[in-house]
């Protein structure tokens, strides 16, 4: 509790001087005021992140937080739940959709096993495993209060060691089976939006199915009577490890003012329940993409954010992150290198006075 308490503390808003001279440069820029659009965001955001109006990413990294869910015993996925262990274990493979765009982007990838139903032998899989999945929350709680402190620590700690070797921009992702259903119940909770127009089909679902998925979540709900006001108690009860985990990442990247992007469903619910920690934190995070999911959209309305682009992508595993850093890094350019309208005079004074 000592590292989630300091790191709450720790966690500072964006230099409003940095965001102000950042609009200035960009507003000086050879285009009409504002035509860059949300590129001008990214780039004034990011300066009152780092207090630079000129940054450079240098090391990018997709924390992929890996776990079971004991809900999937209520068939509320399509897939078996050894699917999660097959996915964790090709992570590392470059093999995966997430595996291909991260590389593509010039990204490294960081698999964490917080709490898979199997063990590896791939050193390349950081095992931080808090237990062999969680418990059905259909019949209780997913975890105990101290498991989710325990896994949110997990994801600061992560962040800090990646801080530390120099990464200065990172991602979310996350596999397993049931965490969907999830992130549908944190979502209801935290929100007070009714579950059944949250819960959507995952990935994939029967219209039968699907009717038992709205049942499990708002049974689960009344089951555990989760407090909308303790997070943890929302997270221990109908959350899972790898929202946990990356919850704390969230955290963690906020306190180390380190831009942080958000990729899909379940990685907006743990950004969700960061920002519920500390308000502060969501000046930190970058969404790329609206999720297909359909709850996904209210994701964005409680975090009052914006995704960057719509895909219809609802693969998850931190996707949208290797294209979201082509857009932030594109945005960087164009504050650092794009001219002013000086620049512009001072290039055509060949030209006789045309004013
Ligand atoms: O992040 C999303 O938007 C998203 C939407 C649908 C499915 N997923 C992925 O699919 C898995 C969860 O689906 P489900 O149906 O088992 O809850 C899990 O491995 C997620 O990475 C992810
Ligand atoms: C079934 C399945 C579920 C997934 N969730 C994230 N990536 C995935 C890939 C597959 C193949």
């Amino acid at each position: 509790m000592e590292l989630l308490n300091s790191t709450l503390k720790q966690i500072e808003p964006l230099y409003e001087d940095s965001v102000k001279e950042a609009v200035k440069r960009l507003d000086n820029l050879a285009k009409p005021i504002g035509s860059l659009g949300y590129l001008e965001d990214i780039a004034s955001k990011m300066a009152g992140i780092t207090g630079k109006v000129h940054n450079e990413i240098k090391k990018k990294n997709i924390i992929i937080m890996c776990a079971d869910n004991g809900v999937v015993e209520e068939g509320v996925s399509a897939c078996p739940q050894y699917i999660t262990a097959i996915l964790t274990n090709n992570a590392t493979k470059g093999i995966m959709g997430v595996s291909v765009l991260s590389n593509f982007a010039k990204s490294d990838t960081t698999v964490v096993d917080i709490g898979v139903k199997a063990d590896f032998n791939d050193l390349k899989i950081i095992n931080k495993k808090i237990d062999y999945g969680t418990n059905n929350m259909l019949k209780g709680p997913a975890m105990t209060r101290e498991q989710a402190i325990k896994a949110i620590e997990t994801g600061i700690e992560i962040v800090d060691n990646l801080v530390k070797e120099g990464y200065d921009l990172l991602g979310t992702g996350e596999l397993g089976i049931g965490n969907t259903t999830t992130s549908a119940a944190i979502l209801s909770v935290l929100s007070d939006i009714d579950s059944d127009i949250i819960v959507g089909k995952g990935a994939g679902l029967t219209l039968e199915q699907y009717e038992n998925k709205k049942r499990v979540v708002k049974k689960s709900i009344e089951v555990n009577k989760p407090d909308k006001d303790d997070v943890i108690d929302v997270i221990s009860k109908v959350g899972g490890f790898d929202i946990a985990g990356l919850c704390g990442c969230f955290l963690g990247a906020a306190k180390n003012r380190v831009p942080i992007v958000i990729d899909g469903f379940i990685s907006s619910a743990a950004a969700l329940c960061a920002y519920k920690l500390n308000p502060i934190s969501r000046d930190y995070m970058f969404p790329s993409h609206l999720s297909a999911e359909p709850g996904a959209v209210y994701m964005m309305k409680e975090l009052n954010l914006e995704p960057m682009l719509n895909l219809k992508m609802r693969l998850g595993e931190g996707s949208g992150c290797p294209l979201a850093f082509n857009i932030i890094e594109a945005a960087l350019e164009i504050i650092n290198k794009m001219g002013t309208f000086e620049d512009a005079m001072i290039n055509s004074d060949f030209l006789v006075d045309i004013r």
